[in-house]
């Protein structure tokens, strides 16, 4: 077909060839493959370096986030830790000050343990984080919308200065939240986009998976080469369970964001504050409207009280109390003790992380029945 395509026809068709002729890509669970002679190898050898279910899935998420190279690892971790292991002593990255406790955790080990400069700031505030990104930025780690606070940051512009200061600043973007259905960050200026795919892009929590894409050949080597010399590469299963989560992505996706814009509408309806880009009191909406094509499924809330977060967690009935987001099921969860609990108490306070903030995570489910969990937890609870 000549017609360009949507990302949901794209999402489904798989273009992958095998020996057979199967219509579903075979998971190809085989450590090593022969030699043809010692002339010519063939293009499997070991699958630390490559497997063809791993490639079949490469190939097919290469499409959906229009990058030229794309990787899949075994984690979102295992992707992050690839990316800043091009990082020497010394130098310097501006991270945001918002960003899911391992990524935090992580950045926190190369600044003790590589002698990593590491900055956060608030990357909402574009005077401020631009002015921190200077000719000797080497790298620069964005969330947005950030877990869990939401924030929203202004890629394009971040990048742009940043690429002004020192054209090989490497811009690195976690799209996590927003998947390749709604946000296309490397368009908007990004070096590399990588995701947990865990979340999204697989929707049933049941591996664990990580995806870099980039459209510099001399990045994709440094990446590929780490990759390879590490063994972080996806295993076949895993691989094989990825591409079939991903043909569903599109609607769940939707499904999910419609609920969490009924779940947002309905809290604020009692007069709590939410965090979600979909609602119009959050406070960079536009900024969000212009750099993404959704507002995703996961939002956050505050009660005031601790102790009244905890009792509405433990009371709700379908919303189950687990980390994590982007499963086909709804979860709740307090940040503080779950997803945040690696940032040490003092610097959630110094970054002004509310203890008492719930997390939401819509599923597929019916939204009323979401709607109506939520408001029996909240009496329970004594709240409102
Ligand atoms: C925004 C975000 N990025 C990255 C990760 C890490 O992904 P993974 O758990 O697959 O290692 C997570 C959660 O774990 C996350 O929430
Ligand atoms: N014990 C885990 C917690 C993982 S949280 C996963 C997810 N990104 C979330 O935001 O809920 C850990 O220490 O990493």
């Amino acid at each position: 077909m000549t017609k360009k395509l949507s990302l949901e026809t794209e999402l489904v068709h798989v273009d992958d060839t095998n020996t057979h002729n199967a219509s579903i890509t075979p998971a190809y669970m085989s450590a090593t493959f022969k030699a043809k002679d010692l002339d010519e190898m063939g293009p499997y050898d070991y699958t630390r370096s490559g497997n063809p279910t791993r490639s079949a899935l490469q190939n097919h998420l290469s499409k959906i986030m229009k990058a030229k190279h794309v990787y899949a690892l075994n984690s979102g971790m295992a992707a992050l830790d690839v990316i800043v292991r091009s990082l020497n002593p010394g130098d310097e990255v501006v991270a945001g000050d918002d960003l899911y406790g391992g990524t935090d955790r992580l950045l926190t080990y190369i600044k003790t343990f590589n002698h990593i400069k590491v900055g956060h700031y608030d990357t909402t505030n574009l005077e401020l984080i631009t002015s921190k990104i200077t000719k000797d930025t080497k790298m620069v780690v964005l969330e947005s919308p950030t877990n869990p606070l939401i924030k929203i940051c202004d890629l394009k512009a971040i990048a742009d200065h940043a690429h002004k200061q020192n054209p090989n600043c490497v811009v690195v973007f976690d799209n996590t939240m927003m998947t390749p259905l709604f946000m296309s960050p490397l368009e908007l200026g990004a070096d590399i986009q990588y995701e947990s795919a865990t979340k999204y892009l697989n929707g049933h929590h049941d591996i664990m998976a990580g995806v870099i894409a980039t459209n510099s050949d001399e990045l994709a080597k440094k990446i590929f080469f780490v990759i390879n010399a590490t063994g972080a590469g996806i295993a076949p299963f895993d691989s094989w369970l990825l591409l079939r989560g991903l043909k569903t992505l599109a609607l769940r996706v939707e499904r999910q964001q419609e609920n969490a814009m009924k779940i947002a509408k309905w809290l604020e309806s009692q007069n709590i504050k939410v965090r979600y880009p979909g609602l119009e009191s959050h406070p960079q909406y536009e900024l969000h409207k212009k750099q993404c094509k959704g507002t995703g499924a996961v939002l956050s809330f505050e009660t005031g009280d601790v102790a009244v977060s905890k009792r509405i967690i433990a009371a709700c009935e379908l919303y189950s109390v687990t980390v994590s987001f982007g499963y086909v099921a709804s979860l709740i969860s307090l940040p503080c003790l779950m997803s945040h609990a690696s940032i040490s108490a003092e610097t959630r306070k110094e970054r002004e992380f509310p203890e008492d903030l719930i997390r939401l995570c819509a599923g597929i489910e019916s939204a009323d029945d979401l709607i109506e969990d939520l408001a029996q937890a909240f009496k329970v609870a004594g709240f409102r």
